[in-house]
């Protein structure tokens, strides 16, 4: 149903399996800084999964910082999961930074329609043009929307990715983003072509920050693959790597 509707990519998956073992043998042997801000509950687990990607975490998120820091990763990742007034202008200025010195950014706005706070900083941080945009099907919707939701149960969905298939392709076209929208299968688009990772497990739904597509860390990694910009197929790697499948 949901390859029918959308434009959907065949891959062969041995060389899939292929190619993203010779890019993990690349990041293993770059070990490639990557800056992390993002939320108290899932920091240690993030910088861990870097480190056992062979990469090089930092969770560095002061203004003081960043002019001299960001510039040094390889990309930066931006979790809005415990987001508060205090920390926004470090994730602004990281973003801006980042865009200055072309190096990637995945935004991950966490709960995004959970609060009028939240949707705001989430859309301001949209409008600075994330390499990746990565959440779950609520989130999506809810940037897509622009509206807080009023059944919104915080970080968790309430949507199935499956229904926030087109908001993701229209938020790709309006932002330039590639989008990633996770459940029961991922969705990952750049506005036209959509790839379909039929690989979930539902147990990774009740595990915070184990499954690839809420590795919104490691996406950064991809520009050692490809220097110039981020493609979609790229993307698909990660589905290959998750320390849970
Ligand atoms: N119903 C499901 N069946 C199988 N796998 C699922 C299901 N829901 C989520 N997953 C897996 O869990 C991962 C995390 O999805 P999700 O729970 O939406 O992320 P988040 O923690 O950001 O809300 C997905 O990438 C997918 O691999
Ligand atoms: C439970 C919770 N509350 C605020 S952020 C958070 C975790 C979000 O998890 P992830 O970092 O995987 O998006």
């Amino acid at each position: 149903m949901e390859e029918e509707k959308t434009n959907t990519i065949k891959e062969n998956p041995i060389e899939l399996a292929q190619q993203a073992w010779t890019h993990l043998e690349l990041v293993r042997k770059k070990s490639p800084l990557i800056q992390c801000i993002t939320n108290f509950v899932s920091m240690d687990l993030m910088a861990n999964t870097l480190l056992s990607a062979g990469a090089s975490p930092a969770m560095i998120h002061s203004v003081d910082e960043i002019p001299e820091f960001t510039p040094k990763s390889l990309g930066v990742c931006i979790n809005a999961g415990t987001l508060t007034p205090d920390w926004l202008p470090g994730m602004k200025l990281a973003a801006q930074v980042a865009n200055q010195s072309k190096k990637p950014w995945v935004l991950d706005p966490v709960a995004a329609g959970g609060s009028s706070f939240r949707l705001k900083a989430c859309l301001e941080l949209l409008a600075l043009r994330p390499s990746v945009v990565r959440g779950n099907g609520s989130e999506i919707l809810a940037l897509f929307k622009g509206s807080v939701d009023s059944n919104s149960k915080g970080v968790d969905s309430v949507y199935g990715s499956s229904d926030a298939v087109e908001a993701a392709k229209s938020l790709a076209q309006q932002s330039g983003s590639i989008v990633a929208v996770s459940g029961a299968v991922d969705f990952i688009t750049d506005g036209d072509k959509v790839v379909c990772v039929h690989n979930g497990v539902p147990m990774l739904q009740k595990l915070l920050h184990l499954d690839v597509l809420s590795l919104p860390s490691y996406l950064p990694l991809l520009q050692l693959i490809h220097p110039i910009q981020l493609k979609r197929q790229h993307l698909h790697w990660l589905s290959l790597v998750s320390p849970v499948r």
